[in-house]
């Protein structure tokens, strides 16, 4: 199986053109290949498929095979590999996810693809639609138990669901500890990508990430656009912020007029290479 290793801010994932959709366990070779001593190493995979709706389709798959509905940012690199690929010359192109048909604009210095801004949608605030098992509508600012701790928690989705905390010092959390206990809590019946938030003024914050199904990253797109959203929702920031993530920055906007969310930030592809993984033909 051909790949391409690339990563948005450290967030990395392994890329496989399978338009020709010849591999048909994606949760197990996202097992595998995210392994990092006994695979690829990554966050997970990353699938280029057929869209009968759009340019392409993305299909992401966590590092522990779980699939996610929506990678920001995935899906500025699936964008950059599918235009150094040659398979297509659009420098705004649409693709398919789980959470709906996203718009890119492909960031282009001299010849090379550095990045992209991405049409991320509206946030999604309804605790049914999180999905998140609570008593009001929304989740804003609000107390929930986590391994015998109160947090102030703030619910949002951008297609793949977040919850948000502030903390004072970002470093100072013992995120592999407490982690777990958000992901797996038993409020989010699809379990839950947890965003610990320090603001640093009206226009920057900093942020650290647990994952849903692949632990610490170095970067989330999507939960940098819900804790821009969190952060803004609770008077601490405006709609244009720079989120600070151990892997670089990432430029959140959320736009008033349309409600809509854009997220900017580079694509880098690290290497390329082919795997045999036993009973994967690609
Ligand atoms: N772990 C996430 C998917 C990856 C999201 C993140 N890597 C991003 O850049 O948005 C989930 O299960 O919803």
């Amino acid at each position: 199986m051909d790949f391409t290793k690339m990563h948005g801010i450290g967030n990395d994932y392994v890329y496989v053109n399978d338009l020709d959709e010849k591999i048909s366990d994606p949760a197990a070779v996202a097992k595998f290949v995210s392994d990092r001593h006994f695979g690829i190493g990554s966050d997970g995979l990353i699938l280029i498929r057929p869209s009968d709706k759009a340019d392409f389709m993305m299909r992401m798959y966590n590092a522990d095979g779980s699939e996610g509905a929506m990678c920001g940012n995935g899906i500025r690199c699936f964008s950059k590999f599918v235009y150094d690929k040659g398979l297509t010359d659009k420098l705004t192109l649409t693709v398919e996810t789980k959470s709906g048909i996203k718009t890119i604009e492909l960031k282009k210095e001299g010849n090379e693809i550095i990045g992209a801004r991405v049409d991320m949608g509206m946030p999604i605030l309804k605790t049914k639609e999180i999905p998140m098992i609570w008593p009001t509508e929304e989740c804003i600012n609000q107390p929930l138990e986590v391994n015998g701790q109160i947090y102030q928690v703030t619910a949002v989705s951008m297609g793949n669901p977040h919850i948000v905390t502030f903390v004072d010092d970002t470093k100072g959390i013992a995120i592999e500890k407490i982690g777990p206990f958000f992901e797996h809590h038993e409020v989010f019946p699809q379990r839950v990508n947890t965003e610990f938030i320090r603001i640093i003024d009206e226009e920057t914050i900093e942020m650290r990430v647990w994952e849903r199904g692949s632990g610490e990253t170095l970067a989330c797109g999507t939960g940098a656009c819900a804790a821009a959203v969190a952060a803004h929702l609770n008077g601490h920031a405006g709609r244009k912020v720079t989120v600070k993530l151990l892997g670089g920055d990432l430029l959140v906007e959320w736009d008033e007029e349309t409600g809509m969310v854009y997220l900017s930030g580079p694509a880098t592809t690290v290497f390329e290479g082919t795997i045999h993984i036993e009973g994967v033909i690609v």
